[in-house]
């Protein structure tokens, strides 16, 4: 028996001589929360497609639990579905909707009533079971699409966007939901999106596609905190990119030259195959110093002039140029708007080396 849940060994799917999935590997163990995040149209759909049974792989194999699938039809993979578009069957109710693939499944009717109510309460919608669909909220329909594809109990629930029929408020609501009710199920979950924070919030594990390949797999902070290139750099949270014009390693870490402008940057990170192309520093991670502060602090040092304060209520979104054509957006808390200088003065930021990442691509 296998420990993994999900095995894609090198997977490939082909529309015509396009491939559009490229040499997939992913291990998926029982439990985890497995989120794939990319741009409209890196695959994050076929690859579902292909876990469900409703595309076949052009190369690789697919294992569910140790045993090949590429044989096996979709309704025998043991696999729940929730899509975007959770089309409940508007003439039943939530019970007889929640009930529909036990029936199919011919479960014997007492076991079907049980499993319906385990399934009505994971979702916290015990006694909606006579409702109908249209006598439900956004969110509650949801919810029963859920109920309705884990109650058969599959081995592993593949979701895709499925929360993105839903107001914002509702969706942050749900994400919170979602993964507590995973969690309480220990069920396998691999969730398909294009809304980082999304994945954020929810997963153990998060793999950014891009063109049709994993940029980066990893678990959210680990990402976060450390992109591997300047795409996940930029589609993970935010960044200021830099281009690095030379650069010295040595033990304590790499000193780079930015640009035309003679600026240089410590950075903690050392080069392990390529030169850097590239250096990132997340927004939040530049802090302004006043006199004192600065004159004691390790790390980077940087002159600027304030250029712009974007107000975001608990945060000031800040533009601060540190050469010509050159300047780095920096996200302070709004409690610090009295470090601030006025508008086109002076200003000091400071960034750790720990903080300045390098990308060789
Ligand atoms: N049946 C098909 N025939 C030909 N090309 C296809 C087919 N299905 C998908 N594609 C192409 O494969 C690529 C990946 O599509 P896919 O739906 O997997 O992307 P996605 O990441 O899920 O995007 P989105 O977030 O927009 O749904 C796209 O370029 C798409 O046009």
């Amino acid at each position: 028996m296998s420990t993994l849940d999900i095995e894609l060994q090198s997977v490939t799917k082909s529309y015509g001589v396009v491939p559009v999935v490229r040499n997939m590997s992913l291990a998926v163990p029982p439990g985890e929360f497995v989120s794939i995040l990319g741009p409209s149209g890196c695959g994050k759909t076929t690859t579902l497609n292909m876990i469900a049974g409703f595309a076949a792989p052009s190369a690789g194999d697919i294992r569910i639990r140790g045993r090949s699938q590429v044989r096996v039809s979709p309704e025998n993979r043991n696999i729940g579905l929730v899509f975007q578009n959770y089309a409940l069957f508007p003439h039943m109710t939530v019970a007889e909707n929640v009930g529909f693939g036990l029936k199919m499944r011919k479960v014997p009717r007492a076991e079907m009533e049980g499993r319906i109510v385990e399934a009505l309460e994971s979702v916290h919608l015990s006694g909606f079971a006579d409702r109908y669909p249209r006598e439900l909220s956004g969110g509650q329909q949801q919810r029963v699409a859920l109920a309705r594809a884990i109650a058969p109990r599959p081995s592993v629930l593949l979701l895709d966007e499925p929360l993105s029929n839903l107001d914002l408020k509702l969706r942050e609501a749900m994400r919170i939901e979602l993964k507590e009710i995973q969690a309480a199920l220990g069920m396998t979950f691999i969730y398909v999106t294009h809304d980082q924070e999304e994945a954020m919030a929810m997963s153990d594990r998060i793999v950014v596609m891009w063109q049709g390949e994993i940029a980066q797999a990893g678990r959210p902070a680990d990402i976060y905190r450390h992109p591997q290139s300047s795409f996940v750099a930029n589609f993970i949270g935010r960044s200021n990119l830099i281009p690095v014009s030379s650069f010295r390693s040595s033990a304590d870490g790499t000193e780079i030259l930015l640009g035309s402008s003679g600026l240089r940057l410590t950075s903690s990170d050392r080069p392990v195959a390529d030169a850097p192309r590239f250096l990132c520093i997340r927004p939040e991670s530049l802090r302004i110093t006043g006199d004192a502060e600065t004159a004691s602090a390790g790390g980077n040092r940087l002159t600027g002039t304030l250029r712009r304060i974007v107000n975001l209520g608990a945060q000031l979104d800040l533009s601060i140029e540190i050469a010509p054509e050159l300047s780095l957006s920096v996200v302070i808390p709004s409690s610090q708007s009295g470090l601030l200088p006025a508008i086109g003065e002076e200003c000091r930021v400071f960034v750790a080396a720990e903080d300045v990442t390098l990308l060789s691509h």
